[in-house]
């Protein structure tokens, strides 16, 4: 999925008007009954609701909402700001029809800051959507400062007031956080980063009919179900190992073989035709039991002193590998002299940060996957995640690499200059050895022969699918990066049957 900025959401807008033809105001009336369906299916029939409306078509689609809410039988109370109203013709529209509702309370925004919640009431933040710009103020801003502090239910329509499309929101910015966001068709981009998507509650996508002919070039994409369905390979029934390669995976040391497991296991399960662990040798009675499938490579006694060169063989490299002088030399000796593109992770990644010149030795078309500290240790300090992301363009770009930025919504930058955001995975992975699982997911898909792109993208989804269903089965706090691994099948089964 593409995620359009402000502008472009406004462009699709009109391409709709024009090549649908429907109105902008059948497009309002269309979303706002998206939103009274989910409201209706979700909190159930005859409930009580409070819907604050801004001055433009977000302020339009709440008193939609309210309408259509009244005349299914629930209680509804508008606050708007009486002085200066509505400024779209769609918005007044719909304020004109509001008169004529019976029994749906009107009451100034101004007078809000006094109200006092009622435990039963839900609150519908229809104040500003994608035409906010810079920050809240006057009333609005006291409105949405009082809202935050209620405890009932809050529904933000499009995107929380306050909160910008595409970018961070102003230092100091009033924000309304919402228990619920209802946005439109897509995702936007402030939704997926940390500082400002903790705003957004969970988040729905709903289906307003904006239409699928628009195509404008984007740089920034969602990988969702649909996205990854496109690039996942079916295995064929006439296939042998050998048809699906050979993951050697670079891994351990003596008290850290733990995480060179974790990435043998997950390679393992993710399709390695054959998996070869490089570990030390005080690891290999720890790695046979464990992993009896694979094969072990002694590369050093109790930390690596030498990397094979596993020619052709997708090389992962970096789970507790520790960061010895020797292991250092031998990193830097193997990158002088491997062509084909790797995945680094890990410590692998702490050696490159204390000799920053082997940054260019990394094959083109690698991918390496930092956590955010790790980035920071190889790149510096970044202000936030926006400014983040723009250095590792550029760096990707530079480097001619791939990057996996693990984070809420992990993303993938490519050297083209793309950004993909993940939706799969949650909280319960942000622990010990879910980063090993994952340098294993993806040099087992490089092994079979996708390319670093669709193996970063397809690896990420796979990744936090699998840590979703694992988080369903023993909680967020309970699960462990070896539950993540045991569900990387039921992953596979639901993208062999298309779901
Ligand atoms: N996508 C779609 O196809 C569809 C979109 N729809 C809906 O339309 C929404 C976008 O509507 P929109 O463009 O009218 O903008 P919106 O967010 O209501 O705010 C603009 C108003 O706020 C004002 N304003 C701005 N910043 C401000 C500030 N800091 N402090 C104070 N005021 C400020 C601004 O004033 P101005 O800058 O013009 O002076 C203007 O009056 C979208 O989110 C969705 O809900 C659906 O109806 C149907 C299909
Ligand atoms: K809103």
């Amino acid at each position: 999925m593409k995620i359009y900025s402000a502008g472009q959401i406004r462009n699709w807008d009109s391409f709709t008007v024009q090549n649908e033809g429907i109105t902008s105001l059948q497009l309002m009336e269309s979303a706002a009954q998206a939103c009274t369906s989910w409201l209706e299916s979700r909190f159930g029939i005859h409930k009580k609701y409070c819907i604050l409306c801004g001055p433009g078509n977000n302020g339009g689609d709440g008193l939609a909402i309210a309408r259509l809410l009244r005349f299914r039988g629930a209680e509804v109370t508008v606050c708007a700001e009486m002085r200066t109203l509505f400024k779209t013709p769609d918005a007044l529209t719909n304020w004109k029809e509001i008169q004529q509702v019976p029994s749906i309370d009107c009451i100034d925004l101004k007078e809000f800051s006094e109200i006092v919640p009622a435990g039963d009431v839900i609150y519908i933040d229809a104040l500003f959507g994608s035409g906010f710009k810079d920050q809240i103020s006057g009333v609005y801003k006291e409105a949405v400062l009082h809202l935050n502090t209620f405890d009932n239910i809050k529904v933000s329509i499009d995107i929380p007031s306050g909160l910008s499309a595409d970018s961070l929101a102003v230092e100091g910015s009033a924000i309304l956080r919402a228990d619920h966001t209802l946005t439109f068709q897509s995702l936007k981009k402030s939704f997926l980063h940390p500082e400002t998507g903790i705003f957004c509650g969970k988040i729905h996508i709903l289906d307003i009919g904006l239409s699928m002919a628009f195509d404008e070039p984007a740089n920034d994409f969602a990988i969702d179900k649909t996205f990854i369905g496109q690039r996942y390979n079916k295995r064929n029934d006439f296939s042998h190992k050998g048809s699906f390669g050979k993951s050697l995976i670079v891994a351990g040391s003596y008290g850290k073989m733990g995480a060179a497991v974790l990435a043998v296991r997950a390679a393992l399960k993710t399709g390695s035709g054959i998996t070869v662990a490089a570990s030390p040798t005080s690891g290999y009675n720890i790695m046979q039991t464990s992993c009896p499938e694979a094969m072990f490579e002694s590369a050093g006694e109790n930390h690596l002193t030498s990397i094979p060169g596993g020619e052709e063989m997708a090389v992962g490299i970096g789970p507790g590998l520790g960061t010895h002088s020797e292991t250092a030399a031998a990193l830097a000796n193997f990158l002088q002299n491997r062509r084909e593109a790797i995945v680094l992770d890990a410590d692998a990644l702490n050696i490159l940060a204390a000799s920053p010149e082997l940054l260019r030795a990394v094959p083109p078309g690698s991918i390496i996957t930092p956590h955010p500290k790790e980035f920071e240790r190889l790149f510096g300090k970044s202000a936030d995640s926006f400014a983040k992301l723009k250095l590792a363009r550029q760096q990707a770009s530079d480097l001619n690499i791939y990057f996996v930025l693990k984070d809420h919504n992990t993303q993938v930058v490519t050297p083209e200059g793309n950004v993909y955001y993940n939706t799969t995975g949650n909280a319960g992975m942000a622990k010990g050895g879910s980063g090993d699982v994952l340098l294993g997911i993806i040099t087992a898909l490089v092994a079979q022969k996708y390319g670093p792109e669709d193996a970063a993208l397809l690896g990420v989804w796979l990744h936090g699918r699998a840590g979703d269903l694992a988080a369903k089965k023993h909680s967020q706090e309970a699960m462990l990066a070896t539950d993540l691994i045991d569900e990387i099948g039921t992953v596979f089964l639901s993208l062999a049957e298309g779901v």
